[in-house]
C-alpha cells in the first residue's frame, strides 16, 4: 500500500479563472524518494499544501482523494489531517531564514515544536534538562556543529545554510514518515546546496523516511530521487522510474524537460573550470 496517495486532485482559487490543480495523481510508498518537478505555476506547492491541510482560505478542493497510510485525509478533514501535521508528514520550505522566528534563540524554537508534540503524543510534559538534551541532540542530528552552543543563537546568527538545517530539525521533531521538502536549497550558494540535499537524502535513508523533493531543476531530482513526477498545468503528465523515465519519456512534455536540462558538460559552474 502507498504511504501517500493522491488520486485526480482538483484544486480552485477564488477569483483564478482555471484550477491550479486539474486532475493530479501521485503516489509514493514507504521510505521511498520522489522527485516533483515541473515549471514554476504547474502546482507542486499546492499540492503539498492540500496533503497538509495548508491551502490558503481561498483555495478550494473540486475533486479527488488525498489518503495517507490508508486514512483519507480529504474525506477526514482538518480533524484527521491537524495531528498528522508536523508529525507523521511534515514539510520543509524554501527562505528558512523568514520562517523562522527571529525574535527565538533556535533552542527555544526547537523546544517549543518537541513540548507541542509530546503534549499531543504521549500526554506528557518534557521540560528542562529532557528538553534541552532532546534540543541538542535535534541539532547534533541535522550537523549544526557544537549543538550547546548554537542552541542559544539567534536566527540572525546563523548563515542561511545552518538556517535550513535549523528548520529540518523542527521538521524531524515529530518523527515524520514523510518529509516534503519544497525548494529547499533555493537562495543558497551552490555548495551548500549540495550539503542540504545531501543532509536530507541521508536522513531520509537512517530514518526510513519517505520524501518528497520538490524542484524546477529536473537534474537535481533525477541525482537525488529514486522516482519522478513530471507536472504540468495542475496535473502530473508522467510518473516513474528515473532511470526509466530519462532513457524514454512517454511524454513530450518529459522529453521537452529533459532536452532543455543542460548536462553535465554544460553546466554553469563547469564552464569556469
Ligand atoms: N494563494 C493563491 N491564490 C491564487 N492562486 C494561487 C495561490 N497559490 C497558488 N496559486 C496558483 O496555483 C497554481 C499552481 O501554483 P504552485 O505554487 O503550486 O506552482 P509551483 O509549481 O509550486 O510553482 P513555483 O515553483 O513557482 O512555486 C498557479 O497558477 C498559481 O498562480
Amino acid at each position: 500500500m502507498p504511504l501517500l496517495d493522491i488520486h485526480d486532485l482538483a484544486i480552485s482559487f477564488a477569483g483564478s479563472p482555471r484550477p491550479a490543480l486539474d486532475g493530479a495523481s501521485l503516489s509514493i510508498g514507504p521510505g521511498e524518494t520522489l522527485g516533483l518537478v515541473g515549471e514554476s505555476g504547474s502546482g507542486k506547492s499546492v499540492t503539498a499544501l492540500a496533503v497538509l491541510g495548508l491551502l490558503p482560505p481561498a483555495g478550494r478542493v473540486l475533486r479527488g482523494r488525498i489518503s495517507f497510510d490508508g486514512v483519507d485525509l480529504t474525506a477526514g478533514g482538518e480533524a484527521v489531517v491537524a495531528p498528522l501535521r508536523g508529525r507523521a508528514i511534515s514539510m520543509v520550505f524554501q527562505n528558512p531564514r523568514r520562517a523562522l522566528n527571529p525574535l527565538r534563540r533556535v533552542g527555544r524554537l526547537i523546544g517549543d515544536v518537541l513540548r507541542a508534540h509530546a503534549a499531543r503524543g504521549e500526554g506528557r510534559h518534557l521540560t528542562g534538562a529532557r528538553l534541552r538534551a532532546r534540543v541538542v541532540e535535534l541539532l547534533a542530528a541535522v550537523g549544526i556543529p557544537d549543538p550547546g552552543r548554537r542552541a542559544d543563537a539567534y536566527p540572525f546568527e546563523l548563515s542561511g545554510g545552518m538556517c535550513q538545517r535549523v528548520m529540518i530539525a523542527i521538521a524531524l521533531a515529530g518523527n515524520p514518515r514523510l518529509l516534503i521538502a519544497d525548494e529547499p536549497t533555493t537562495g543558497l550558494d551552490v555548495t551548500t546546496q549540495a550539503i542540504i540535499l545531501d543532509l536530507i537524502d541521508d536522513l531520509a535513508r537512517a530514518r526510513g523516511m519517505a520524501t518528497i523533493l520538490i524542484t524546477h531543476d529536473l537534474a537535481v531530482a533525477a541525482e537525488r530521487c529514486r522516482r519522478l513526477a513530471v507536472m504540468r498545468d495542475g496535473r502530473v503528465v508522467e510518473a516513474g522510474p528515473t532511470a526509466r523515465l530519462l532513457a524514454a519519456p512517454a511524454h513530450p512534455y518529459t522529453a521537452a524537460l529533459i532536452r532543455a536540462t543542460p548536462g553535465p558538460t554544460t553546466r554553469i559552474e563547469d564552464l569556469g573550470a
